[in-house]
């Protein structure tokens, strides 16, 4: 964004997670608000999530690769048309590599990067998709079997984001807040870490992008077969 005070700097969160502000740029931005909606579209489109306990997501969602539900992963979607879920794009998976780097650098060995060496290939995106209502509480993205670092990428409205740790859903957190083109990755002793998006500030995405709401483009390894 221009106009800041401060230039906004990447920082460590914690451990193994990464902030990087602006990594995405306008035109990057574009592209992949335009490929979320696509994604968005029917069969295996933007969906409801329920909850076991009886309750709905307020963020709605889509998945490519992999489809999630609470608490798994299927090749259709088992809680939704049923319909095969839509491919990873392999281009999507590179852009998951390269914002690995991008967080921890080109040192692989480096001491608070992801423990597995060469990042894995990314075969799960899921797109989340936030009104001004809407939030997500606290959890740990742990239905995966692979200890890569998940990568998440925002667009439009800017969110707080919290960031815990690995115990309970509750402090000591920190909370960032994740504006359009901002890339946060967190692995190795976060990677399991409770976070969360408590709030979307509304109105607040770039006017040149074209989208009202925020959307998330959260990037995993499965590890699965
Ligand atoms: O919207 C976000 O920034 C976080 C999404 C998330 O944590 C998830 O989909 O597991
Ligand atoms: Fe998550």
């Amino acid at each position: 964004m221009t106009g800041e005070l401060f230039p906004r700097e990447p920082g460590e969160v914690a451990p193994g997670a990464v902030h990087v502000p602006d990594w995405l740029g306008p035109e990057r931005q574009r592209e992949l608000v335009a490929a979320c909606r696509a994604w968005a579209m029917p069969p295996a489109g933007l969906r409801t999530v329920r909850l076991p306990g009886g309750g709905t997501m307020t963020a709605r969602q889509v998945c490519l690769g992999r489809h999630w539900y609470p608490y798994g992963y299927a090749r259709t979607v088992v809680d939704g048309d049923g319909a095969p879920v839509k491919p990873m794009p392999g281009w999507l998976a590179d852009l998951g590599r390269a914002a690995v780097r991008a967080a921890y650098g080109d040192d692989a060995g480096h001491a608070e990067g992801p423990a597995d060496g060469d990042p894995a290939a990314y075969d799960i995106a899921l797109v989340n998709f936030y009104d001004a209502d809407a939030h997500m509480g606290m959890h740990r993205d742990s239905d995966e079997r692979s200890t890569a670092p998940v990568v998440s990428l925002s667009l439009g409205d800017t969110c707080v984001f919290r960031f815990g740790n690995t115990e309970t859903r509750t402090r000591p957190y920190t909370d960032v807040e994740l504006r359009s083109g901002d890339l946060m990755v967190f692995g190795g002793p976060s990677r399991l870490a409770y976070h969360g998006v408590p709030k979307v500030y509304g109105g607040t995405a770039p006017p040149e992008l074209g989208l009202t709401g925020r959307l998330n483009i959260t990037l995993r390894v499965s590890g699965l077969r």
